[in-house]
């Protein structure tokens, strides 16, 4: 078996075609294009380069681009004053506050500055708590950018056992959440499991999150599993994900590569996002505005 590659570039490209139309035609109905805010605070290199890449995507699909780079030893106080002006700044659509984030802040309670109506990562307690219920909400980027890629190569979640490797926030946990919501049947294996070579060998679909370079090896995949490999390592050969690429490709059905899987596809999704907000916000102004006694006289 020669597992088929999943082009998560070219899937997100078309991804970002469909989101600027979407862009447009708000800017078209509502006169401002959609705004997206990226904070970063310090100068971690990789960060820098995400934040870029965040930037750019959003430029060439019509988003206006508001940025704010904050010193690593900034206060508590200054960031959230930063988020606070974005939140009431009526140009931003979506706040993005880029993680991780220097260890005298505390990420959670930053994130949760973001109103929830700003929150395009989907990372509030908020946000994760609609997800949980099953409720409508923003949904984080990395595990939407997953489900996308799936769907894109029809690989059928119904039914299918998935297994997660990984129990963070941004991405294990609500991972396993879409997931659920699209009636998958879930695992979730993370550092502390016993055997995971077992457990990862019963999956259908493998979805790999660890922070662990080529921790999945052959052995831990069934033949003709999708695999999809949402780590990323900066080596000594350049970028690679969680999975032995060359030989697990002997043996899945599917699999992702790194880079050009799942991080173009996160960036896609933060886009679509940001325009998703942009519309709910302005679709909640216009149904104020009709209820306001200056429509109805
Ligand atoms: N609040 C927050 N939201 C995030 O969504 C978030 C975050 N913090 N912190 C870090 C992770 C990581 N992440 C990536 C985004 C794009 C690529 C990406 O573009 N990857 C390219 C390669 C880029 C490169 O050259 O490094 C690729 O895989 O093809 C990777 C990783 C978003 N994250």
């Amino acid at each position: 078996m020669t597992a088929a590659i999943i082009d998560g570039a070219a899937v997100a490209r078309a991804s970002r075609a469909r989101t600027a139309g979407r862009a447009a035609a708000f800017r078209a109905r509502h006169g401002v294009a959609p705004g997206l805010a990226t904070v970063l605070v310090g100068d971690d290199p990789a960060s820098e380069v995400y934040v870029r890449n965040k930037r750019r995507a959003a430029t060439e699909a019509g988003i206006a681009d508001f940025h704010r780079h904050l010193d690593a030893r900034s206060a508590p106080d200054d960031l959230a004053g930063v988020i606070a002006d974005l939140g009431a700044d009526h140009r931003v659509s979506g706040i993005l506050l880029q993680l991780p984030v220097p260890q005298h802040l505390d990420g959670p309670a930053l994130v949760d500055l973001i109103p929830p109506d700003k929150d395009v990562d989907g990372l509030t307690t908020l946000s994760q708590g609609l997800l949980a219920r099953g409720l409508p909400g923003l949904r984080p980027c990395t595990p939407s950018g997953v489900i996308e890629l799936l769907d894109s190569a029809d690989v059928g979640l119904a039914g299918a056992h998935v297994v997660v490797v990984g129990r963070s926030e941004l991405v294990g946990k609500p991972m396993a959440q879409l997931l659920l919501g699209r009636d998958a049947t879930v695992t979730i294996a993370h550092s502390r499991t016993r055997n995971l070579e077992a457990v990862t060998r019963e999956a259908d679909i493998l979805v790999v999150a660890a922070g662990r370079p080529a921790l999945i090896t052959a052995r831990h995949v069934k033949p003709g599993a999708a695999v999809i490999d949402v780590g990323i390592h900066r080596t000594s050969h350049g970028l690679a994900g969680d999975v032995a690429f060359d030989e697990v490709s002997a043996v899945a059905g599917y699999l992702t590569p790194v880079p050009g899987g799942v991080g173009p596809m996160t960036i896609a999704a933060l886009l679509s996002n940001t325009v998703s907000a942009a519309e709910i916000r302005a679709a909640a102004t216009e149904s104020t505005d009709r209820r306001s006694p200056h429509h109805v006289l």
